[in-house]
């Protein structure tokens, strides 16, 4: 006979990773699409795809692509495959990160109930990052975002100066209730679909920002120092003496 009780408890929801891989990495300086740039000789989206992989939940993988290079990714992830337990999807990707988002969202299949978005551009986020993220998901939270605290002093301005001039400060925010947050995060799925068919007035640097406008409860968990987004140059130097220490201290 079935043990229907225990059955569900161990049961996982369905849960997908988008991954908004479709900007073109201004800020890094010419060349390939960011996401295509190596690290190490492996291009970042494969890292950050495998780092989503790695998480038990996860069963889907959806690359959202720039729109010139579909052909380019579907390829290069043929030639680095995800464990046979993970299907992935590519599809192209729009002018900003929420667009993109949108049409990963809008390719996951029914049965999905849980979507953790991630930024190829953070290819190295730990797996435990991503467990505890949709972990939290899964407890109940419609809306979970990665955080670490901030350890610059914030000022506020009233407005950007142009080119470089100097800008009036309007204020200091008390830096002990400021968080950085990281991705991946993760969300309840009617939550996410609903905030980007309602996104409101102006685009919204991040997922969780969206929801926020709905005003669904979005929570915290602990982020990682090594989820740190490659932006500018220097963080693609960082990002590979990471792997450098990930290979003496554990062989991979
Ligand atoms: N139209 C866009 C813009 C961004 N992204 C993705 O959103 C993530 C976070 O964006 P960011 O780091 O700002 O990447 P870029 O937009 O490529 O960087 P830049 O602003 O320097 O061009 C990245 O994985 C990026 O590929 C996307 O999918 N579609
Ligand atoms: C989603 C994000 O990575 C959270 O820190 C970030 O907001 C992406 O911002 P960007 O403007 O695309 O750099």
């Amino acid at each position: 006979m079935t043990d229907t009780t225990s059955n569900a408890a161990a049961r996982l929801p369905r849960t997908a990773a988008v991954i908004p891989a479709a900007g073109s990495g201004v800020r890094l300086g010419p060349g390939a699409p960011k996401a295509l740039r190596p690290l190490n000789g492996t291009p970042m989206l494969v890292h950050a795809v495998r780092a989503m992989a790695r998480a038990r939940a996860v069963a889907l993988v959806v690359v959202v692509a720039p729109p010139a290079e579909v052909d380019a990714v579907r390829s290069l992830l043929d030639e680095h495959p995800p464990p046979p337990s993970v299907d992935q999807v590519v599809v192209a990707g729009g002018a900003t990160r929420q667009e993109s988002v949108k049409r990963g969202l809008a390719v996951l299949p029914e049965d999905i109930e849980v979507v953790l978005v991630h930024d190829a551009a953070r290819p190295l986020v730990p797996v435990d990052t991503v467990d505890a993220v949709a972990a939290a998901v899964r407890a109940g939270a419609p809306a979970v975002v990665p955080a670490l605290p901030v350890t610059d002093t914030v000022k506020q301005i009233a407005a950007p100066a142009a080119d470089g001039g100097v800008e009036p400060v309007v204020g200091t925010p008390d830096r002990s209730l400021l968080r950085a947050v990281q991705t991946p995060q993760g969300f309840d799925r009617a939550t996410l679909v609903e905030a980007h068919e309602r996104p409101g007035d102006g685009d919204a640097t991040d997922c969780a920002g969206l929801v926020e406008r709905l005003g669904v409860p979005v929570v915290l968990v602990p982020g990682h120092e090594e989820a740190f987004k490659v932006t500018r140059p220097l963080d693609l130097v960082l990002a590979e003496a990471v792997l450098a220490r990930r290979r003496k201290n554990d062989g991979f």
